[in-house]
């Protein structure tokens, strides 16, 4: 199907004896917000890591933007169009902010080596346009005034934006977000619920969001994938969710 961006069909992950990935059928159409959710080892995160190729499936296919994407290494898999934040934050922390979203830029960048050595003409053209595209994604994610400093120096709900501000200077058309409210306060939790939303209108993006903080989930996805012991129980609206009974006794603990 055209509109469908993402399709995993049937796939397994087998870690030694563990099944953390079994009968594992998901399929993404392009401009869907979809939150993945689940118990703490459900799956989640290696699921992330198969469709991101750090992980090849031990059995079945991932299609995106239809063509297969198994046996591709996680940089052919970003230069196709999937990018990613991380559980654990994985900024280079003795770079400046600024320079952590342009790193991400030199994926596109189209000036060859000698151009670089020689510092020709397109080489200081395109690096300006890379710094002025880096600053401008520093600005919606508010992060503009900390441009220079260290990122090891920003407070954590600041890293966690500029993670997101790096994935998508790798201009991709999925973007996976592994936790993006982990550790931040109601406060900053809402206003990255809003930038989440108006970065998907704006970069026309499709996002497959993993995330512990339900009304995050509830409130911005169309729909939701719950998966426990590494296999999908349910999917459907955030109304269908929340009223489903295995999901109420898997993972909300009766309390939806
Ligand atoms: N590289 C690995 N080797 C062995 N086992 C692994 C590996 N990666 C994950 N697992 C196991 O696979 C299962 C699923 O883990 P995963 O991290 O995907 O869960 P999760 O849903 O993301 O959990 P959490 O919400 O705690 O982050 C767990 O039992 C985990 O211990």
């Amino acid at each position: 199907m055209a509109s469908e961006l993402l399709k995993a069909t049937d796939v397994s992950e087998v870690f030694g004896g563990l099944k953390a990935v079994s009968d594992f059928n998901v399929h993404i159409d392009r401009g869907e917000l979809v939150g993945l959710i689940g118990p703490n080892g459900a799956g989640k995160t290696t699921a992330f890591n198969l469709f991101t190729g750090v992980y090849q499936p031990t059995t079945g296919e991932i299609v995106f933007d239809g063509k297969s994407i198994v046996g591709l290494k996680p940089y052919q898999i970003t230069q196709r169009g999937i990018a990613r934040t991380f559980q654990n934050i994985r900024l280079f922390s003795e770079l400046t902010v600024l320079d952590n979203v342009k790193i991400a830029f030199h994926f596109h960048v189209k000036y060859g080596l000698l151009e670089a050595v020689c510092r020709a003409g397109r080489y200081f053209r395109e690096e300006e346009e890379i710094e002025a595209e880096s600053m401008k994604l520093l600005e919606i994610f508010h992060l503009e005034k900390q441009a220079g400093e260290l990122a090891k120096n920003l407070p954590y709900g600041a890293q966690r934006r500029l993670e997101i501000a790096r994935a998508l200077a790798a201009k991709p058309k999925l973007l996976l977000l592994d936790e993006p409210a982990a550790g931040m306060n109601p406060q900053e939790t809402k206003e990255l619920m809003e930038m989440i939303s108006w970065i998907r209108r704006e970069f026309g993006l499709t996002i497959l969001l993993i995330e512990h903080d339900m009304s995050l989930v509830m409130g911005i996805c169309e729909r939701i994938y719950v998966l426990e012991y590494g296999t999908i129980i349910a999917q459907g609206t955030p109304e269908e969710i929340r009223k489903d009974p295995e999901v109420i006794r898997a993972y909300l603990g009766g309390e939806a």
